[in-house]
């Protein structure tokens, strides 16, 4: 898709409220969690997205029952855990959750499941998953190559146990296993050895809903999760905000020396956007949180920042755009497994901040941006939500950015433009 979309400039510093929609990773594992509960429960406030409408569908084709309830925004969703007993094909999207959290419960089902995505789908790393999976004995049909397409050969139980995993390239390895590990017949013992796993913090609110289902977790020991056997709860779970989507609504805020409100703020969260607040303050803006209102005033200017962002590292894009507006130079380290992420993102914000004249240096584990003048033009986004977000952030302070595609924004974000449009510019969406 080629469209370039003009991105939006306020003429003032901008004073906005401003509601997002609920949070892909705690959709996406509340869906799982209440497919394979012992009984029906709801799914408040659901993000309602391309990856968790492709989580809805990959659970429902398995056999589950997904119903909207009535209400604002398409209401709830109702789950009702259904015998899976069928085969079925799962398309993941772009979806890393799709296509990590859905083959370890595609075992527990009677039928062979096989899995595909898009393009670029085929690329992102999953083959160390399916070697873990295989060794708890899930029957897995690669041919051997590690990546989509494959297949998953239910046949009713998994075995389980322990097993080791280099999840190095990504979280979703372990959240996946841990996510399905209760109905394994000897629950799971997930044991990670290489380099550090990114994104700690998903990992953690895999282990908190999993308490929340009444699942017994050990992660007492670093880089080891073992999930005891036994039902999964069914509860009702409310979705909050999601956090990483607010990063270019703050950003509005943090750009333009204006204010930005995101309601709904949680006191407390496993998600890793709430880091935002202490990345933006470092960056010179005032935050405050009051009763759920999460405020950014933006400074006269913003300053760079030299931080590792190896826990957070689905926020690099938006913040490597700012440090792009930013009045000193800025290091963004600890993220080379962002490289497979939808696209790579450490070459693509390279390429595309330079673009736009961004004084750039890429490294293998993030960028260097050192302040320099920027000018309009088109910024490619690679089918990749965040690419986008970084390239509307860069048009707040430069005319004439084009962004490419802004409707994969979706993956995350039912309509961004509009939203965004509606924040930037103001009035009612
Ligand atoms: O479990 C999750 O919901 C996610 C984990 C992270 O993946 P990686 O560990 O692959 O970075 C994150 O970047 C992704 O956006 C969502
Ligand atoms: C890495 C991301 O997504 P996924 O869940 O597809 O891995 C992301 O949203 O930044």
């Amino acid at each position: 898709m080629n469209e370039l979309w003009p991105a939006p400039r306020p003429l003032d510093p901008v004073d906005r409220v401003v509601s997002l929609p609920g949070s892909k990773s705690l959709t996406n594992r509340a869906l799982v969690l209440a497919a394979i509960a012992d009984g029906p429960s709801v799914v408040r406030r659901p993000l309602r997205s391309r990856d968790t409408l492709l989580m809805a569908a990959a659970l429902t084709s398995l056999g589950t029952g997904i119903e909207d309830t009535a209400g604002p925004g398409g209401g709830d969703w109702a789950v009702t855990p259904q015998a899976w007993d069928r085969d079925a094909d799962v398309d993941c999207g772009l979806a890393g959750t799709v296509m990590r959290f859905v083959p370890p419960v595609a075992g527990l089902a009677r039928g062979t499941v096989g899995f595909d995505g898009d393009p670029h789908m085929r690329l992102r790393p999953v083959g160390q998953m399916l070697t873990a999976l295989a060794d708890l004995g899930v029957h897995v049909d690669d041919d051997g190559r590690g990546a989509l397409p494959f297949a998953v050969r239910g046949s009713g139980t998994v075995s389980g146990g322990t097993v080791t995993i280099d999840a190095s390239a990504s979280s979703q390895f372990v959240s996946a296993l841990l996510l399905a590990g209760a109905r394994y017949e000897h629950g799971v013992d997930v044991r990670h050895v290489g380099k550090p796993v990114p994104s700690l913090p998903h990992i953690e609110m895999t282990v908190q809903m999993l308490r929340q289902h009444g699942v017994g977790v050990d992660d007492s020991d670093a880089d080891r999760w073992a999930v005891a056997p036994g039902p999964v709860a069914a509860v009702d779970h409310a979705i909050e905000p999601d956090l990483s989507n607010a990063a270019p609504f703050l950003a509005l805020g943090a750009a333009t020396g204006g204010r930005v409100t995101v309601t709904d703020w949680p006191a407390t969260t496993t998600q890793p956007g709430d880091e935002l607040r202490e990345i933006l303050t470092l960056m010179g803006c005032e935050v405050s949180l009051v009763d759920g209102d999460l405020t950014v005033q933006g400074p006269a200017r913003l300053s760079g920042v030299d931080l590792d962002l190896h826990d957070v590292g689905e926020l690099t894009p938006a913040i490597a755009a700012l440090c792009a507006l930013a009045d000193s130079p800025s290091h963004l380290r600890g993220v080379a497994h962002i490289r497979g992420h939808e696209t790579d993102r450490i070459t693509a914000l390279a390429t595309e901040l330079g673009r736009l004249g961004a004084d750039v240096t890429e490294r293998e584990d993030g960028l260097s941006i050192r302040p320099s003048a920027l000018h309009g033009g088109t910024f490619h986004t690679y089918a990749d939500h965040r690419m986008a977000h970084a390239g509307v952030i860069l048009g707040l302070a430069v005319d004439d950015v084009l962004v490419e595609d802004i409707a994969t924004t979706a993956k995350t974000f039912p309509d961004f433009a509009t939203a965004w449009s509606t924040a930037v510019r103001g009035g009612s969406a």
